[in-house]
C-alpha cells in the first residue's frame, strides 16, 4: 500500500469516528468501538492519527454500518412508499464520506469514468467520481443545447409513455471502463438505460453502486444484464422499514 493510500484511509478513519462522536460522548465512543477514550480523543482532536489496520477496521466494521444507520435516519417514506432522500443528496460532506467508505469496502475499481443519471444521483456519482479523481457524466431527459451528437436510450415508462435519456457522446470513449452509481434502485430499469448508454458507447461496465436499495427485485434485475458487481450501500425493504443495519 502506498503512503497516500494510507494516509487517505487514516483520515477517512478519522472522519469515521468524528460523525460518530458528534452524537456521543468519549465513553460512548469507546463502547461503539471497543477503543479507548483516550484513544479516541487523539484521533478526533486530530492529534494523532490512528494505525493503518486499526484504520481499516474501523472504515469496514464501523463506517458502512454507521454510515447506513445515518442515511436510513434521513430517509422519509409516504404512505404509498415513495422515498424521499433529500436529506441525504444533498449533503454532499455525507456522500463524499459514504464513496470513500463504499469504495473501501465493496472494493470498487478504478473506473475511467462515473456514470449516472439525471436528476438525483449526481451528488453520489460526483462523490464517487472525486474519490477516483476520474470525470462524471450523467445523462438527461432533455438534449443539452450546444452539443451536437449524443448517445441515447429510451425507457419505457408504462406502455406508450416513454423517456429519451440523452448524453453527450463526448462523455464516453469506446473501450472505457465506466462505474454505475445512483441514489436508489427500484424497479432496476435506470440502471438498465445506463447499461444500455455504456454498451452503445462501446464502454465496459465494471460495476454498478447504489446509495439506497428499496427492496432486493431491482438489484437482482440489473444483476441479470451485467456480470459485473452490483452492490448496495443499504437496502430498504419494500414495506417501508430500513433493514440490515439498526438505527442510531
Ligand atoms: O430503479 P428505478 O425504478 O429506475 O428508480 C431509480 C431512479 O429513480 C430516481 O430518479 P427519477 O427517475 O425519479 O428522476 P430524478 O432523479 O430526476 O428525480 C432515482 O434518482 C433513480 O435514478
Amino acid at each position: 500500500m502506498k503512503r497516500l493510500e494510507k494516509t487517505t484511509l487514516q483520515l477517512r478513519a478519522v472522519s469515521v469516528l468524528r460523525r460518530l462522536k458528534s452524537r456521543r460522548t468519549y465513553d460512548e465512543l469507546a463502547d461503539v468501538t471497543g477503543l479507548s477514550a483516550s484513544d479516541l480523543n487523539r484521533y478526533v482532536n486530530g492529534h494523532v492519527l490512528p494505525g493503518v489496520e486499526r484504520a481499516r477496521e474501523i472504515v469496514d466494521d464501523l463506517g458502512r454500518e454507521t454510515l447506513a444507520a445515518e442515511i436510513e435516519s434521513r430517509i422519509d417514506r409516504d404512505e404509498e412508499g415513495y422515498v424521499d432522500n433529500t436529506a441525504v443528496v444533498f449533503d454532499q460532506s455525507l456522500l463524499d464520506l459514504v464513496a470513500g467508505v463504499a469504495a473501501e469496502t465493496f472494493e470498487l475499481e478504478r473506473p475511467d469514468v462515473v456514470l449516472t443519471a439525471a436528476t438525483d444521483g449526481i451528488t453520489i456519482a460526483g462523490a464517487m467520481a472525486r474519490h477516483f479523481d476520474v470525470p462524471v457524466a450523467y445523462a438527461k431527459k432533455s438534449r443539452e443545447t450546444g452539443v451536437s451528437e449524443f448517445v441515447e436510450a429510451r425507457q419505457r415508462l408504462t406502455p406508450g409513455i416513454e423517456i429519451t435519456y440523452s448524453l453527450p457522446a463526448s462523455a464516453l470513449e469506446d473501450g472505457d471502463d465506466v462505474l454505475l452509481v445512483d441514489d436508489f434502485v427500484r424497479s432496476g430499469n435506470t440502471q438498465a438505460l445506463l447499461l444500455e448508454l455504456a454498451d452503445r458507447a462501446g464502454a465496459t461496465v465494471s460495476g454498478v453502486f447504489t446509495l439506497i436499495a428499496v427492496g432486493e427485485d431491482g438489484l437482482a434485475s440489473v444483476r441479470q444484464s451485467t456480470d459485473a458487481p452490483v452492490v448496495a450501500f443499504t437496502t430498504l425493504s419494500d414495506a417501508g422499514e430500513p433493514e440490515g443495519y439498526p438505527r442510531t
